[in-house]
């Protein structure tokens, strides 16, 4: 049979992908993709998950989750997925665009995605946006880079691959300090004891024991809806399952009376949705300052000294010169290392980076990891990466595992 071509276009964080998904969905042409003008092409993509789920919540309806009580906000992202593909494919289109499927995705989650995705290239062409290279589908037959708005084209892959090899680059200085010597008590600052959770009846935590000292760094790792979002929201208060669990935060046993306020100052926390949903006019200076106010862009005058150190980090960065820019116009790569440094600007007893390379591409990601590795080896915060990729180059002293069983995921401690 004749097999349907698979274009991967490579995006980077200058890539305009918003104009050319439009464009392939309302079948204006595209030169060297004009197989798909007149056929119909539907969309698999982190933000139509979000469509979907606003959708979902505002009418009350079921759209994606006919087959299942749950919501769409409460499954995990495989769950999210697999449900939006299944409904995709039930309105038979003829060419799927498929933007960074991987992301978010477990190992085992994304082999089998993987194998999915190949056998409907098989018989209906996909477009794939991928800001990762590994992302790439092996069936792939022809290749472009997206930079800005423009889309060139390569002659063969191998041309494709020998002229995208990955770059990284590293940080020149050193993490500035805090503006007051932070007290970090020298004890454990997280500890879950036999912590069980169920939701609905099902069983998802069971009897976990993890203990988070002064300085450590580990990486959270766990197949989709193992528990991972549902460990770190009774860390940052967010979650009320953490009541009557017997958890201590920074010395406090969890109910006894401190507030969510106070937990979140000891708690310097990322995730790229808090960026992608930042719309504020803030400069680069002022991101960084609101840091010291617990605050997302800044609302006081900041001081002297508080500015002083935000330079400090800004030059850290590479991104001195654009201080006084809008927070909003910066690439997403850069977007990130400004909220890591308005994370740690006042040097938290605790890091949480909740799969902070999510949507990167591999020189965006790679920069992150050395910013993390650098505030690691730098600082006597103790950092929680949740990944659900082995980030190239990133190392952590300890991975806490959470491997699921049918009586709730059971947690172990590896060495990395
Ligand atoms: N509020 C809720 N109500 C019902 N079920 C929930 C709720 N929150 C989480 N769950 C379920 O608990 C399980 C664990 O979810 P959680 O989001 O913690 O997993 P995860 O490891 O973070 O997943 P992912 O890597 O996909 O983000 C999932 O099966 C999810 O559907």
């Amino acid at each position: 049979m004749h097999q349907p071509k698979s274009y991967a276009i490579l995006t980077n964080n200058t890539s305009q992908t918003h104009g050319i998904i439009d464009r392939l969905l309302t079948n204006v042409p595209i030169s060297g993709v004009h197989q798909l003008q007149d056929l119909k092409g539907l969309l698999f993509s982190r933000s139509e998950i979000d469509r979907y789920m606003d959708e979902e919540e505002r009418h009350d309806i079921k759209i994606l989750t006919k087959e299942t009580q749950q919501s769409l906000k409460t499954m995990s992202s495989g769950e999210q997925k697999k449900a939006l593909l299944r409904y995709l494919l039930q309105q038979e289109p003829d060419f799927l665009v498929l933007v960074n499927p991987f992301d978010n995705l477990d190992v085992a989650a994304q082999a089998q995605l993987k194998e999915q995705l190949c056998t409907i290239a098989s018989t209906k062409t996909v477009v794939q946006l991928v800001s990762r290279l590994e992302d790439i589908l092996p069936v792939t037959t022809d290749f472009y880079k997206l930079d800005g708005e423009e889309l060139h084209p390569y002659e063969t892959a191998k041309a494709f691959w020998e002229a995208n090899e990955k770059k990284s680059s590293a940080f020149n200085g050193t993490i500035p300090p805090a503006l007051q010597p932070l007290e970090i008590p020298d004890m454990e600052l997280v500890k879950f004891e036999k912590v069980s959770v169920r939701f609905d009846g099902r069983q998802v935590l069971d009897q976990i024991d993890w203990t988070i000292r002064r300085g450590e760094f580990w990486q959270l790792i766990g197949p989709n809806g193992s528990g991972k979002s549902t460990l770190l929201s009774m860390i940052t208060g967010d979650s009320h399952k953490a009541y009557g669990q017997d958890l201590t935060l920074f010395g406090q046993k969890k109910g006894s009376g401190e507030s969510v306020w106070d937990l979140k100052k000891k708690i310097g926390y990322f995730t790229p949705a808090v960026t992608d949903k930042f719309r504020g006019y803030h400069s680069l200076e002022h991101m960084v300052i609101s840091g010291l106010h617990d605050s997302i862009g800044l609302y006081v005058i900041p001081t002297d000294t508080e500015k002083r150190l935000a330079h400090e980090w800004l030059k850290l960065l590479g991104l001195y010169d654009k201080r006084a820019n809008h927070f909003r116009d910066l690439s997403p790569g850069d977007k990130r290392l400004v909220m890591v440094a308005r994370a740690m600007i006042k040097h938290p007893p605790l890091l949480i980076l909740d799969e902070p390379t999510a949507g990167l591409d591999d020189s965006g990601a790679a920069l992150f990891v050395d910013l993390v590795n650098k505030i690691a080896s730098e600082s006597d915060t103790a950092i929680v990466f949740v990944s659900h990729r082995k980030e190239p180059g990133l190392y952590p002293q300890f991975n806490y595992i959470l491997n699921v069983r049918e009586t709730g995921s059971v947690g172990s401690v590896g060495l990395s």
